[in-house]
């Protein structure tokens, strides 16, 4: 959290693959909801005109953020284009893609045995809404040490905790590291691995909201 401890932080559920997923999202009031884009080594990547269908099922205060890794600077234009409120970049960032968009960025930061924030031109810096902090391999449910959020400088930007989050471990979490924001994707998934499914929805939601 910039400055402070939150103990409810908002709920950001990623990877929807489907208009069942959007409207589980609208029941349970959460904050954000994340699509894979441009990423199919992933199971949950869809396309951006997919991710617009399944968008329709949203209520408008749901935050959109689309998810890439290493996104070239046609695909930022594209998501812009489309309309999403944020883009989620892990992997190598696009500085001449990123200088001309203005769409928010959340950098993401997958995290092994320590945190190394990057230093960027004031330019892009102004542009970085937030940092998500991850396994080291996004979408994969691996989890980190959350107490390295300790060690950076939070500079009033948004912390998005994420990797390996379930209904089980998310008040620990919230409790050792404070985010503003804290992101699901594995955690919640149906057995089968596609799809989301309501009842690990409605544990994580209260677990997090501490009803
Ligand atoms: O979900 C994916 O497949 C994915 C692919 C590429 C980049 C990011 C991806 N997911 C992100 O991973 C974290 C947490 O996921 P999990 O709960 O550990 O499964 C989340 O930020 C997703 O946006």
């Amino acid at each position: 959290m910039a400055g402070g401890v939150n103990l409810e932080p908002q709920i950001k559920i990623c990877g929807l693959v489907n208009d069942e997923d959007a409207r589980l999202l609208v029941k349970y009031k959460i904050q954000y909801a994340g699509f894979v884009l441009f990423y199919p080594k992933s199971k949950r990547c869809v396309s951006i005109d997919q991710a617009r269908e399944i968008m329709k099922n949203l209520s408008p205060e749901i935050k959109t953020v689309a998810v890439t890794v290493s996104p070239a600077k046609s695909q930022i234009e594209e998501i812009e284009r489309a309309g999403f409120d944020l883009i989620q970049i892990h992997g190598t960032m696009d500085m001449e893609g990123l200088e001309h968009s203005s769409i928010p960025i959340l950098r993401a930061v997958n995290v092994d045995t320590q945190i190394q924030m990057e230093k960027f031109t004031k330019h892009i810096e102004d542009k970085i809404s937030g940092y998500v902090f991850d396994g080291k391999n996004p979408g994969n449910g691996e989890k980190f040490d959350w107490a390295l959020l300790d060690t950076i400088v939070k500079h009033n930007k948004k912390i998005m905790l994420a990797g390996g989050l379930n209904a089980d471990n998310v008040r620990r979490a919230i409790e050792t590291a404070s985010p503003d924001i804290v992101d699901v994707s594995s955690g919640v998934e149906k057995d089968c691995g596609i799809g989301k499914e309501e009842s690990k929805i409605k544990a994580f939601v209260k677990a997090v909201r501490n009803q």
